[in-house]
């Protein structure tokens, strides 16, 4: 079970959403991550068949994904970012009207829409409008509706957007269990959220895979470049100036402690720290970092972790 992608490649207009991309996956659960425009979701409608690549090929087990027609659609299960639902269809409803268009014999799939409806805890609600759930919800029935045909190779564009934390576990743990012998493919900007789970990871920048490698291969990559200090919170201005800071922690003696990635400690009384995936995506995304930095300011004093 292979999803080869050879030189891949997609314009719009003059604009390279996807440039040159090469990209085996196995079996497993692999994490796409990259920031907003990266291409995720570009490359992602170009693997389930939507969009078709300019250049290079998408194959699966060696046949070219578009002479598959039907059958790479029966195998196929897709959580696309933005998700039309029929609004006045109940949970229910709906889930039966997918199985139907995936062309799935009505016993089973009522029996399969009854384990989702449990697994992905929509039991309650299953009579209530989609229009009346709220984004949370309208997420794990994207889910539900991705998982009904019980999929070969599952996509999902950002599924935990609006997933609260336990929602996310759940879903993590269900989707480890799931891709067992199959190929699940995870866009995110939520890196916690595939670092657990990914087997493998792709980062995307500008259009192109800039790195792959399993999360401990990834996050041994920052081995030696992330640090904490203990700093007065008078000095928090000038630290931000010069360092790229990640975290900040209030202390109860009003101290703050910042977590800040660089290729050196700034001062001796600088600790390393245990580097995590998310320290390399910060790292890949500086912008991302300002964008932190600026909402942790917000929240009065920092942001506890
Ligand atoms: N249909 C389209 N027409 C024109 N430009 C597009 C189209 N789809 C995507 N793009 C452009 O291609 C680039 C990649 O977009 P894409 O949506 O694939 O990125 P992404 O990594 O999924 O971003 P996000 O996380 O914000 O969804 C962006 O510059 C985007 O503006």
């Amino acid at each position: 079970m292979e999803l080869c992608l050879e030189q891949v490649s997609k314009s719009f207009q003059d604009n390279r959403a996807v440039d040159d991309v090469s990209l085996r996956i196995t079996p497993g659960v692999w994490g796409l991550l990259g920031a907003n425009g990266a291409g995720k979701t570009t490359l992602m409608r170009m693997i389930a068949g939507i969009l078709k690549p300019d250049k290079g090929r998408i194959t699966y087990d060696g046949i070219r994904i578009d002479s598959l027609g039907e059958a790479y659609r029966d195998i196929f299960g897709y959580l696309p970012q933005e998700f039309g639902f029929y609004p006045e269809f109940t949970v229910r409803d709906y889930l039966e009207y997918m199985a139907a268009l995936k062309g799935l014999k009505p016993g089973w799939s009522r029996r399969k829409i009854g384990e989702l409806l449990e697994t992905l805890t929509l039991e309650e609600v299953k009579n209530k409008k989609i229009v009346r759930l709220s984004g949370g919800m309208k997420r794990r029935v994207g889910i539900a509706q991705a998982l009904l045909n019980e999929p070969e190779i599952l996509i999902l564009d950002e599924p935990t957007s609006g997933l609260d934390p336990g929602e996310r576990v759940r879903f993590r743990n269900l989707l480890s269990e799931f891709a067992h012998d199959r190929i699940v493919l995870i866009s995110t900007h939520i890196v916690p959220d595939v670092e657990y789970i990914a087997m493998k990871n792709a980062v995307m920048k500008d259009g192109k895979i800039i790195e792959t490698g399993t999360t401990p291969e990834l996050v041994k990559r920052m081995e030696g470049k992330v640090f904490s200090e203990k700093i007065p919170a008078r000095a928090l201005a000038d630290y931000e100036k010069k360092l790229r800071i990640v975290n900040l922690k209030n202390e109860p003696d009003g101290d703050i402690t910042i977590r800040y990635l660089g290729d050196r400690p700034e001062t001796e009384d600088s600790v390393s720290e245990e580097p995590r995936l998310e320290d390399l995506y910060l790292w890949l995304f500086p912008q991302n970092t300002d964008g932190r930095k600026k909402e942790e300011r917000g929240t009065k004093g920092g942001k506890r972790r």
